[in-house]
């Protein structure tokens, strides 16, 4: 035997399981030895039988209540207010209560510890005592290799147990779900919920099956990995991981379809006075044409050869678009743009197209080919260091398991001659999306699943619940949406970070299994769109509203964090769980990777 009942026998006994009871919430009398304690937050645990085994049940504490009812005779009240207190009465009849969420039962039987469930309710008079790390440990002996520890217990100094299982095919001790989990971590601005989020990321990278893939708009996450830090130290040196940060110095756009979108939305056509979307999509058009193969001269592959083939680049027969920003490729377009025919194709009138082509007469083209090799730069290999095209960089989620790729998109890691904006972003982020949705789908054809997590930072700009304001944002997030309802079979999770909850799009939180709120949800829009989420659980987001913000603690720091969802044995009943996260790095680092 595990020895687990004497240790719970040497547990401190902090009050008996009071009248009403359910098995959705626990009445506590607090013993006088315990009125003083911190006990909100406290992971507290009881013995009871069950189906003739022991049982042990754990949850924590999430309200305490005070009652006296003699001060609240008025005789009584009234001499109360004259003298402060009344002897007998001030303090010794105080009647402390508190709740306990049980969040998870185990029995003892004879093949040892196993999950089970509050089947009934036990007896008034039960103790209840706090859970401290022996009978922990005793508990979870046989899960101790798949531990992961992100905090304490709200309020405690006792590591909260929790695990990060792979999103691959269990196989003997690995663990795997054989599905994924999406994830959102929430909390305000300087709640340290990046800070978690990678923490989380460190829970799921110690999976060497497992490939983690960063779409990082602010640069965080590179920029944390570039340098030599904790992050870096763990993935790198503790963990033996490959990691790869990509940025627009690196990257190489290959899709004609993309080009032409970039063009149309770049400004370049409206300097030529063309203005309206149709048309700077039929200049686009006309574009791409003037740098395919000329028919009379077309030998070889005719439009199939266009961006693929990395010799035709400078015959005559066309131009790829990898070698689109050269001043030959310039001339060959800035030359057709000038023609009467494709002039006709821009505009159908004749007033407007006169206008084009006054405008086009008076146009420097040196100044135009400025503008044209800054967009075309994003399609172009010359000068790339790692240059590398999205659809290889996705391939490294599927072919080699355990890759680790960031992909940084943040404004200061713009190369200077490259044309970038919002919308570029945006229609990047699109196509990674598209892609890595298209290789989890293959590989589950393949009949192997991903096992790959991908976590995206400030989710809310990408899949905002109000309409979006341009075409290409709404793309990226019904892509996004889209990507999310499918992929989970096939082994592919996200992870959502995210400022708020009521501006990120409703499909995607209902999609989310695992839901890590920081502090700064507790009000207004907020708290609705939170118990929402949490099903009205009055208690847990009383609860919630204690925290406070770290920001403006005195003192040291601490990062208040309520999680629902499996990821902790100690809770399967799906009730929230309450911790204050580990001192990032030194107290995280010592309890994971030592
Ligand atoms: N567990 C922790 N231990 C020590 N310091 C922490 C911890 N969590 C966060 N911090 C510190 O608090 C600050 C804010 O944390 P973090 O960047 O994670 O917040 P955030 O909620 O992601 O904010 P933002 O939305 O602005 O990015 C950082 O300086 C970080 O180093």
């Amino acid at each position: 035997m595990s020895g687990i009942r004497e240790k719970f026998d040497q547990t401190e006994r902090i009050g008996v399981v009071g009248s009403p009871s359910s098995t959705a919430g626990l009445n506590i009398d607090i013993l006088g030895t315990a009125v003083k304690k911190r006990l909100v937050g406290s992971l507290s645990v009881f013995h009871y039988a069950q189906d003739g085994n022991d049982h042990y049940a754990m949850g924590q504490i999430t309200e305490v209540q005070m009652q006296n009812v003699w001060t609240q005779d008025p005789t009584m009240r009234g001499i109360i207010r004259q003298k402060g207190r009344v002897d007998p009465i001030t303090e010794r009849q105080d009647v402390h209560t508190a709740n306990m969420m049980v969040s998870s039962v185990f029995s003892e039987g004879s093949t040892g510890i196993e999950p089970s469930s509050l089947g009934t309710v036990p007896a008034t008079g039960t103790s209840i005592r706090l859970l401290n790390q022996s009978v922990m440990e005793s508990l979870f002996t046989n899960y101790r290799d798949e531990l992961f520890y992100l905090g304490n217990a709200y309020g405690t100094s006792i590591p909260m147990p929790m695990w990060f299982k792979h999103f691959g095919k269990s196989q003997t001790g690995s663990g795997g779900v054989g599905e994924a989990y999406h994830i959102g971590v929430f909390g305000k601005t300087g709640s340290g919920k990046s800070v978690l989020a990678k923490m989380m990321m460190m829970g799921y990278a110690k999976h060497p099956s497992m490939s983690i893939f960063v779409l990082d708009p602010q640069g965080e996450f590179a920029s944390d990995l570039t340098a030599e830090s904790p992050l870096r130290r763990v993935m790198v040196e503790k963990l033996g991981r490959n990691v790869e940060i990509y940025d627009l110095h690196n990257l190489v756009l290959t899709d004609k379809d993309l080009f032409k979108k970039i063009l149309a939305n770049s400004g370049f056509f409206e300097e030529l006075g063309i203005i309206m979307d149709a048309n700077r999509n039929r200049a686009a058009n006309e574009v791409v044409k003037a740098l395919q193969p000329k028919k009379r001269s077309a030998k070889k592959g005719g439009l199939s050869s266009f961006g693929i083939d990395p010799e035709s680049s400078a015959s005559s027969s066309g131009i790829a678009l990898h070698h689109a920003h050269t001043r030959e490729a310039f001339d060959r377009v800035w030359d057709a743009l000038g023609q009467e025919q494709v002039q006709n194709n821009i505009y159908t009138s004749k007033d407007t197209r006169e206008r084009l082509s006054q405008n086009y007469d008076t146009a420097d083209p040196d100044e135009f080919y400025e503008r044209w090799r800054k967009i075309t730069n994003l399609f172009t290999y010359e000068q790339k260091v790692n240059a590398v095209n999205i659809q290889n960089l996705v391939k490294k989620i599927g072919e080699r398991q355990g890759n680790t790729i960031i992909i940084d998109f943040s404004e200061n890691n713009i190369p200077p001659d490259t044309y970038w904006n919002d919308s570029i972003r945006y229609v990047l982020i699109g196509e990674f999306l598209k892609k890595i949705k298209t290789e989890a789908e293959e590989a589950y054809k393949a009949k192997r699943l991903l096992n790959c997590l991908v976590v995206i930072d400030e989710a809310h700009r990408l899949a905002p619940r109000e309409e979006p304001e341009t075409e290409d944002m709404s793309a990226v997030r019904t892509t996004l949406i889209d990507a999310i309802r499918t992929t989970r079979k096939y082994g592919l999770g996200w992870m959502f970070i995210s400022q708020t909850l009521s501006s990120l799009h409703r499909e995607i939180i209902n999609q989310i299994r695992v839901y890590v709120f920081g502090f700064g949800l507790g009000w207004g829009v907020e708290r609705y769109a939170l118990t929402d989420i949490i099903g009205g659980a009055e208690d847990a987001i009383q609860l919630y509203q204690m925290f406070r913000d770290p920001q403006s603690t005195l003192g040291e720091r601490v990062y208040p964090f309520m999680t629902i969802g499996p990821i902790s044995p100690l809770s399967f009943s799906g009730t929230p769980l309450f911790f204050n996260a580990l001192k990032y790095p030194e107290d995280f680092v010592r309890m994971n990777f030592e």
